[in-house]
Formats: C-alpha cells, structure tokens, sequence
C-alpha cells in the first residue's frame, strides 16, 4: 500500500540549559494511504514529539522524515510551511476553532490561506461540512455547538484542502462516549476513502477503529501487542 508519510531512524533530543531529553529513540515507521494507525503510549512516551516530526512542527535530531516523497530535513520554514499546507490536516484535542467565525468562515481559512478564491472557498467548505453532516449548523458559531460538533467541524477544516495525511492529537479526549464513536467513524471514513490517518490517543477503546497500532514506551516505537500490558 503507499506510503504517505515515514520515520526513519528518526530521533528527537530536547536540550533546555544543560539538560538533554531523548523524546525519541531512533525510530522507524510507515503511515499508509486507506489506513487509520494509532499511536498509543502514556504521557510522556513521545507520542506528541512522534506526531510533531510528522507534522514538520519540528526536525528529527538523527535521521529523516518524509512527507509525500519530500524528505523534510533542511526545509527552510517557508518551505515546510508549504508541505504542511499541501499535505497534512490536523486535528486537535481542543479543537482550536475560531471563536468569532461561524462554522463554515473556519472551514474555509486554510483554503483563503492557499490564495483560493472565497466563491470556492465558499463551496469547498460547504462539501467539506456535509462530509461530516455538519451542513445544517454551518452559519453556528463554535460556542454553539457541542464539543462533538466542533471536533467534526474541526475535521471539516482538517480535510477541506483535500491533504493526503491527517495528524490528530487526542481528537477524543474532550469528548462524551457517543461523540467519540461519531468522530471515529467519521475519521475511520476519510482513511477508507483514500486519506492516511494518524491518531494520538491514550484511549485504549479506539482500538477497534484502528488498522494498525504503534505502541510508543520511554521513546521506543513498537508495534508489538505485548506492549501494551505495560500501558494499563
Ligand atoms: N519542547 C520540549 N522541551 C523539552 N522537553 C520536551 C519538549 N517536548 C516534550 N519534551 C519531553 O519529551 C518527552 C516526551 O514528550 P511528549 O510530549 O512527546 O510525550 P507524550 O507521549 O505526547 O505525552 P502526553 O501524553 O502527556 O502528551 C517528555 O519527557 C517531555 O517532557
């Protein structure tokens, strides 16, 4: 299956002062085209540093990070600012809508962003909303509507510009038990229609909506299911 986005032998050292955290050990992983692949570890694990390499927030210490072919390492900022635009939708655990636009005036910024007209924009994220069967509350202003409806429209902004990787961080975590399983299923839709999903969660009951699990401990990615005993 293709690959959308890859670790490889990727690692991450934080320095503040004299200290030096290892975040990430040298890693290797694939996030594939029609695949939804969970990223579970506890806090501290290294699950938000693993999403932030893929997301170009920042560089791997050792190592390569590629995106749709592009090998990020040594992209100036203007340039990984391109290849996040153009290739990656993020969702959030907060959500991170704009509280003065309505529904749809959020959707449609990454697409103002790209230099889109608003005539398209318009009608891009009106499809993208209906994706999510948000149509009916796109004129709402995010106070308006449910933690679960706002994660649905955060997605809709998340996918408006049609990336081929989705990075989620925690999308649940908000979330009551029904908006949890409608967000899955909408994510667990964009993978099956041709998107590479990523989450991050410490939910151990999204399990069933994932293809693939990446267990993250101490640094260490592994996708072996014994890893998680030492989770619970
Ligand atoms: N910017 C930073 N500067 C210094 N240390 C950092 C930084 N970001 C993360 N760390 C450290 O790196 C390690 C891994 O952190 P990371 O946020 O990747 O873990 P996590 O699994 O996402 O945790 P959580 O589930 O609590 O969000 C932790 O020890 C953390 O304190």
């Amino acid at each position: 299956m293709e690959i959308v986005a890859s670790v490889s032998n990727a690692s991450k050292q934080y320095k503040t002062g004299d200290t030096v955290i290892t975040a990430l050990q040298p890693s290797s992983c694939e996030f594939r085209k029609n695949e939804l692949t969970l990223i579970i570890g506890p806090s501290g694990s290294g699950k938000t540093t693993l999403l932030s390499l893929l997301g170009c927030v920042i560089f791997p210490s050792t190592g390569e990070v590629t995106i749709c072919d592009q090998v990020i390492n040594g992209l100036n900022q203007n340039q990984l600012a391109k290849v996040r635009l153009q290739n990656i939708g993020f969702v959030f655990q907060s959500f991170n809508l704009l509280a003065p636009l309505n529904a749809l005036e959020n959707v449609m910024q990454p697409l103002l962003l790209l230099g889109i007209s608003r005539k398209e924009a318009r009608q891009r994220a009106t499809e993208a909303l209906s994706k999510v069967s948000m149509e009916d509350r796109m004129y709402n202003l995010p106070k308006m509507l449910s933690g679960g409806q706002q994660q649905r429209v955060a997605i809709a902004r998340a996918l408006v510009t049609n990336p081929p990787l989705m990075l989620c961080d925690e999308p649940t975590a908000a979330l009551d038990t029904k908006s949890v399983s409608v967000v899955m299923e909408e994510l667990k839709t964009l993978s099956t229609s041709g998107k590479s999903v990523a989450v991050v969660t410490h939910d151990l009951r999204l399990k069933k909506f994932a293809d693939r699990i990446i267990y993250v401990n101490n640094g260490m990615i592994s996708d072996h299911q014994e890893e998680e005993d030492m989770l619970l």
